[in-house]
């Protein structure tokens, strides 16, 4: 099966619609309030609605309450959770629906720490991801090589951190992912898409 791809940090429907289009498996809807990808609930539901019968509509979060974690899973019809921030192992569960956690990689010890996350909660994949300032879509990948160090804990995993058109398809023949995930590399300026660019890293990923 080819690596599943996530289009993350969308936030106006038609760029929502073209990437479903292009062949994208999950949206990712950005509720970290820092973030320039940020979505306010009533717009994310709507874009939540774009959805096709077997895509996915992940809620990424940062260090947020699970009060309001559930507020949006709810109220948007979220399908999967992302929490990107300093959640620790007993944070992940309690929402209903899967969750992915990412963690952010400068080296071996950063994959030994994910590895305490397996198994764990509803944790369905763990993400790996750059270790850009601040905690995420920053453009900046890692050492891929590390990816492997996963291979024997039977956990699905993410690649992301500074994707583009142009590196995703050596990014999924070095780790052999669940899936790949990609902000930045697919923008004309922060949270809008660039169309062509969206359909050229999905057709790269999905190539081998
Ligand atoms: O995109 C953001 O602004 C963001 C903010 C806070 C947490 C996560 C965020 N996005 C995630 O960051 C990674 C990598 O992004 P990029 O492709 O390097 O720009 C990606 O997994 C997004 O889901």
């Amino acid at each position: 099966m080819s690596v599943r791809v996530k289009i993350c940090g969308v936030t106006r429907p038609e760029d929502a619609r073209a990437a479903w289009d292009a062949g994208a498996d999950a949206l990712g809807l950005n509720f970290y309030p820092r973030s320039p990808r940020y979505v306010e609930p009533a717009p994310a539901a709507a874009l939540a609605k774009t959805r096709p019968a077997l895509g996915a509509v992940v809620g990424v979060f940062v260090n947020e309450t699970p009060v309001t974690i559930l507020a949006r899973v709810r109220e948007c019809g979220l399908t999967a959770v992302q929490l990107h921030g300093d959640e620790p192992p007993e944070a992940c569960t309690g929402y209903g629906v899967p969750i992915i956690k990412a963690l952010r990689v400068r080296g071996e010890e950063d994959v030994e720490r994910a590895r305490t996350y397996v198994g764990v909660g509803d944790v369905a994949a763990l993400l790996l991801d750059g270790a850009a300032p601040g905690y995420g879509g920053g453009g900046v990948t890692f050492d891929w090589s590390l990816v492997a160090r996963l291979t024997d804990a039977g956990v699905s995993v993410l690649v992301a951190g500074g994707l583009t058109p142009g590196n995703v398809a050596e990014a999924v023949r070095a780790t052999r992912p669940y899936g790949v995930d990609v902000a930045s590399g697919v923008e004309s300026r922060p949270g809008i898409k660039d169309v062509d660019a969206v359909r050229t890293f999905i057709r790269a990923a999905k190539a081998l």
